[in-house]
């Protein structure tokens, strides 16, 4: 996965972003969570979260921005995407994991000076309740799948070959 982390349950999140009557059901449960808490902007990491972001702002009739990797490894807002200090943000992912993508956005919009309000995924496969300073609200929280550090991935060790699907 992207952490690094290894796990034999892997959800393509493509699958259901490729398919709008699937994904804007669940982007509306996200913009109705976060409905009459005055927020201004909703932003996402690369790359689901550009597509998610853009459709919960829509629902909202808000504006999107998003985060993009740097070599360096940090997100940054690029392509000219203005964040005002105390702006209202709304942060939005695919799914949740170790929470490293969602920190970076946090980085990223902390340097610009914007007031996270919440975090809205769909889904969050965390092992352990993760916590940024502000609520987070996941479509679906399924039983967390178990994950490995490589040095001890039993799936490894058996010889399973080691699949990558995701960017990064
Ligand atoms: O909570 P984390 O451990 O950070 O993992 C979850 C993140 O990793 C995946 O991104 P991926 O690298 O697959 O990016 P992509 O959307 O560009 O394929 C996923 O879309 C989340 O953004
Ligand atoms: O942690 C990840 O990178 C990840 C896990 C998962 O189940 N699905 C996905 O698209 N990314």
């Amino acid at each position: 996965m992207t952490s690094g982390l290894h796990s034999p349950v892997y959800w393509e999140k493509f699958r259901i972003i490729e398919n709008p009557a699937a994904a804007v059901p669940l982007c509306q449960m996200i913009a109705d969570h976060f409905k009459g808490k005055g927020i201004e902007l909703v932003v996402g990491p690369t790359t689901g979260g550009i597509i998610l972001a853009f459709e919960v702002a829509r629902l909202m009739g808000l504006p999107a921005a998003f985060a993009e990797k740097l070599p360096s490894g940090e997100r940054e807002f690029r392509r000219g995407f203005k964040i005002k200090p105390g702006e209202k943000i709304l942060v939005v992912d695919d799914v949740l994991t170790t929470g490293k993508s969602i920190r970076e956005v946090i980085d990223a919009v902390s340097k610009h000076g914007g007031d996270i309000v919440g975090f809205g995924v769909l889904i969050d496969r965390s092992e352990t309740p993760l916590g940024f300073g502000a609520e987070l609200y996941s479509c679906l929280r399924p039983a967390p799948p178990p994950t490995y550090r490589p040095e001890d991935c039993p799936l490894c060790k058996s010889g399973q070959p080691l699949k990558k699907p995701g960017s990064s």
